[in-house]
């Protein structure tokens, strides 16, 4: 095979990978395997590259598709930008154009040998329009508004906005365009191995201190269960969460003295490494995922010990997950409080009352945490003391 037909090959694969990604709602970690299966390693990571910075420009590049579309009124073989995949390819070339190395004269062979192989020659024209402008350095952002820079839906746009602040959004909106390839950490999600987290709740617990992990998703759970192999202490459920009869079981006798609710969320904090959050996610699906977040409290809740600490995390920017979800069930609960978190020095954070609502920086992604703390006299078992302390099991969903 020719490397300008690799090339092509390469890109057609990524609007594979996009199009399974848009259409189907699932994540880069399902798409990216299959869409460089039987490739070497260096050819699957330019896959990666392309889909994952397409996903992060899309909607940015859509605004230019259309703009060019429209300028070009008349002209059918523009309507090149209504088909899926060929919009996609157009996506997609431009974010090689215009960040990777590869020269726009390759881009053009690739992108218009990519629409040979799709079956629509008849678009190649504009394919290649579009390319040429990009390396000319002609887009359309003369007129492009402050979502369209930053590469938002405009409902997230707008929420950032209210929640956060336009000079806040304005200080780290242009890192989630970065690939992030200098993070170190995603601050709030599960930061360090689930074995790290096993090592660290199980400290000072005593030797009967135990960890029950829930994860619903199977795939999740085998690869949780393999890291926690050596943990002779912990014990991995696959099994939703919400319904604490179906792991209850494993938790044995007793409350949990700690539990750490990584819940799931928007991924509004993480769009560099999780850049197709913005397309699956709306204002629609962020209302559901804040009903889940209080089923997943109110479960976990019910298992931690009088006297116990729940800790919060999500992923998330968004107040409606973060600080509203929990004061929404501190409201509810019998005996809960929560705690007032110092964020660490140095961390680009925002403390309220509620919880520490982490801001995207060059050294970490975004999310929240807050601490929830049981009264002795809290809901359920135990009452005052909570039962014998070497019995009680620690628990992280
Ligand atoms: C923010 S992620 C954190 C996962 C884990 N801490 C990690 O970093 O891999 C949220 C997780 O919750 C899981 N999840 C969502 N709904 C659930 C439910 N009802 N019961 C159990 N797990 C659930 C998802 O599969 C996802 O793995």
């Amino acid at each position: 095979m020719s490397r300008a037909a690799r090339r092509a090959e390469s890109l057609i694969r990524s609007v594979r990978a996009l199009e399974h990604i848009i259409e189907r709602k699932r994540g880069l970690e399902d798409a990216l395997p299959r869409a460089s299966a039987g490739l070497e390693a260096r050819a699957g990571g330019v896959i990666h590259d392309t889909v994952a910075g397409t996903l992060r420009h899309l909607h940015q590049y859509e605004r230019r598709l259309d703009a060019a579309a429209a300028a070009a009124a008349g002209d059918r073989a523009w309507r090149a930008v209504e088909d899926m995949p060929l919009r996609l390819l157009m996506a997609s070339a431009l974010f090689q154009c215009e960040h990777t190395p590869a020269s726009a004269a390759h881009v053009v062979r690739s992108a218009t040998e990519g629409c040979a192989q799709l079956g629509r020659a008849w678009a190649q024209a504009p394919i290649e329009s579009v390319v040429r402008n990009a390396a000319a350095g002609r887009g359309f952002f003369s007129r492009a508004g402050a979502a369209e820079r930053l590469s938002l839906p405009a409902w997230l746009h707008e929420d950032l906005v209210s929640n956060l602040g336009a000079r806040r959004l304005d200080a780290f909106g242009p890192l989630l365009l970065q690939r992030p390839s200098r993070l170190h950490l995603a601050v709030a999600s599960s930061a360090g191995s689930p074995s790290e987290y096993a090592a660290r709740l199980s400290e000072g617990s005593g030797p009967a201190a135990r960890l029950v992990a829930v994860e619903r998703s199977r795939r999740k759970a085998a690869a949780l269960r393999e890291s926690l192999a050596g943990e002779g202490r912990a014990a991995v459920v696959c099994g939703d969460a919400t319904r604490p009869e179906e792991w209850a079981a494993a938790c044995g006798e007793g409350g949990a003295s700690a539990v750490v609710l990584d819940a799931p969320c928007s991924a509004s904090g993480i769009l560099r490494t999780r850049p197709e959050a913005k397309v699956h996610q709306s204002r629609e699906s962020v209302e559901a995922l804040c009903e889940t977040q209080q089923r997943l409290l109110r479960a976990a809740w019910s298992r931690l010990a009088p006297g116990g600490e729940l800790l919060y995390t999500t992923c998330s920017l968004l107040r409606a997950e973060n600080e509203e979800a929990v004061q929404r069930f501190a409201a509810e609960a019998p005996g809960a409080t929560l705690a007032p978190l110092r964020p660490p020095r140095g961390a680009l954070s925002r403390a309220q009352p509620q919880g520490v609502t982490f801001l995207p920086s060059e050294e970490h992604q975004g999310g929240f945490v807050a601490l929830l703390r049981k009264g002795e006299r809290g809901q359920g078992r135990g009452g005052r003391g909570g039962g014998d302390s070497s019995r009680r099991r620690d628990v992280f969903v």
